[in-house]
């Protein structure tokens, strides 16, 4: 069978890795955590000083340091996904706090960021056989995607599911904190002027606020095995 090209978009915390990275590992593709290159961009930002009190990004001094920014992929033997580094750096842990999640939609918002990183995804995935999620993915990084879902949930929803998944990993978590960045990220990733978060108009759509993880893998499954068989 030939390999295709799986993009899934969508809102904040809906389950889009969850389903993309199970996908990828049942079906033998790379997967590609496209947000996780925004957060780590958004860590080098902070190690950078590149933050003024104010919140302020030093868009200038970023332009300058991007080239000596490397981000690369490295599979976990034992989970068998990938993590995120960092000039050499794991990070995984670090892009996931609510610092950098408070941050990320502003620096993913800036011009000459997307332009490197939709270069570098587009790089990645120029041999097909991925599966990459995000909010640009099926409109500007691979539109010629062969299958495109874009995930929502309700924002009650998708907060709830980030709050359970910080209190488990780290015992902590504020609820209202919580929405608040969800809805608020929403906003600017669907207002920036480039390539805001929207709907391919060849998406399928998936609403999963109640649907569990294992139905909504089974539903990506039946949409691949559909698509794969036509290619
Ligand atoms: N259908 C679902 N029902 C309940 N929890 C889910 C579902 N899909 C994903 N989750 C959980 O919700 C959290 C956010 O999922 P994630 O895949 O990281 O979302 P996204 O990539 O869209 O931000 C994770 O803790 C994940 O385990
Ligand atoms: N393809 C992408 C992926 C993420 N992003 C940005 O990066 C942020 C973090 O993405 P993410 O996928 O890790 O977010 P979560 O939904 O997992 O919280 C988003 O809120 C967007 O601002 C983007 O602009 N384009």
């Amino acid at each position: 069978m030939k390999k295709i090209t799986i993009a899934v978009d969508g809102f904040s915390s809906c389950g889009k890795s969850t389903m993309a990275k199970d996908l990828a590992r049942e079906i033998g593709y790379i997967y590609i955590d496209s947000g996780a290159m925004y957060r780590a961009t958004t860590l080098f930002a902070l190690q950078n000083n590149i933050f003024d009190s104010n919140n302020e990004i030093d868009t200038s001094l970023l332009k300058e340091l991007l080239p000596s920014m490397i981000i690369s992929f490295k599979l976990n033997p034992e989970t068998k996904t990938p993590e995120t580094y960092l000039n050499n750096q794991l990070v995984e842990k670090e892009i996931r706090s609510m610092e950098v999640s408070q941050r990320v939609s502003p620096i993913a918002a800036i011009d000459f960021v997307r332009e490197e990183m939709v270069k570098q995804q587009q790089a990645m995935g120029k041999n097909k056989g991925i599966v990459m999620d995000g909010r640009d993915i099926g409109t500007t990084v691979f539109p010629n995607a062969e299958l495109k879902i874009f995930v929502t949930a309700t924002p009650q929803v998708r907060a709830q599911r980030r709050y359970d998944e910080m209190i488990a990993k780290t015992g902590k978590a504020d609820f209202n904190e919580i929405l608040k960045n969800i809805e608020e990220r929403d906003y600017i990733d669907q207002n920036r002027k480039v390539s805001p978060l929207k709907q391919a108009d060849d998406a399928l759509v998936l609403d999963n606020s109640s649907l569990t993880i294992a139905e909504q893998k089974e539903w990506l499954l039946q949409q691949f095995a559909r698509v794969a068989s036509q290619s």
